[in-house]
């Protein structure tokens, strides 16, 4: 398509049919070059041969060698965990393997709205939309009185190309973690979650102090470099439980 010719289209003008078309080709060309993007990718490769199921198990692998953050025996709550390379790797650090085998063996339960394939290893729920309490309530009563070691998150909306709306939806499923985090966490637990880089994010990270002794922000290199997205750690859950209403702070 001559670039000239594709610049002077004022969509406007268009009728409905050509909008359409013009459509399609733009689509066609984002798939395009999201398949090369995949090809030329070597994070997606590496998964393969690892026998993760995406990519995203790569960022994880790293900000755990760097922070330690899955050990073996942690109780880890894996949020928004479809397809599962997260849960894979937590299911991994958890478990001690080889001569480890008298360590205690960790717990791993993976939540997200899709379907997840089971996960030897991980304990399952699915059709859960973590953006109502109805699901906290579901999956606090099902920990019981277990408290968790780590919450993860890498949840993320599906984008709808508005950006500030989506920038809203995805503070609003943080939010979301750290308010079940701050339900279920041990004294001294763990909260790592997904966020896209923006004005917001000062915000949160003072709202985390008021629970967790530690806040750093994260970029792993399996993390693409024209993303926004960034990786919130909080460390050291202090355990002060302020009342929470209607995934409020009071
Ligand atoms: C980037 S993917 C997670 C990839 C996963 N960590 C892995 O390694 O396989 C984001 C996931 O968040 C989930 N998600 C988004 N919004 C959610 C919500 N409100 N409740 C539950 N899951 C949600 C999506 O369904 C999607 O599976």
């Amino acid at each position: 398509m001559n670039m000239f010719l594709w610049r002077s289209l004022d969509p406007k003008s268009m009728s409905l049919q050509s909008r359409i078309f013009f459509d399609c080709i733009k689509r066609l060309k984002s798939s395009q070059q999201w398949l090369s993007r995949q090809r030329s990718d070597p994070y997606v490769e590496k998964a393969k041969i690892y026998n993760y199921r995406c990519r995203s198990a790569f960022k994880l692998l790293e900000i755990n060698e760097k922070t330690q953050i899955l050990r073996p025996g942690l109780t880890v709550v894996d949020l928004g965990a479809s397809p599962g390379s997260w849960t894979q790797v937590a299911v991994q650090k958890t478990n001690a393997d080889g001569a480890d085998r008298n360590k205690p063996r960790g717990t791993v339960l993976s939540i997200d709205k899709l379907q997840i394939h089971p996960i030897e290893g991980a304990t399952i729920m699915t059709n859960l939309d973590f953006s109502t309490i109805e699901a906290h309530d579901t999956v606090v009563e099902r920990l019981g009185d277990g408290k968790v070691d780590i919450v993860l998150s890498d949840m993320a909306p599906s984008a709808t190309g508005v950006r500030e709306l989506d920038k809203d939806r995805i503070i609003g499923l943080c939010y979301m973690a750290i308010r079940f985090a701050a339900l279920v966490s041990k004294i001294d637990g763990n909260l790592l979650f997904k966020v896209w880089d923006g004005k917001e994010v000062p915000m949160l990270e003072m709202d985390l102090a008021r629970f967790y002794k530690h806040i750093k922000i994260l970029k792993p290199s399996a993390s693409r470099s024209d993303s926004s997205e960034k990786f919130v750690l909080a460390r050291g859950f202090n355990g002060i439980q302020k009342p929470l209403k209607n995934g409020q702070w009071s």
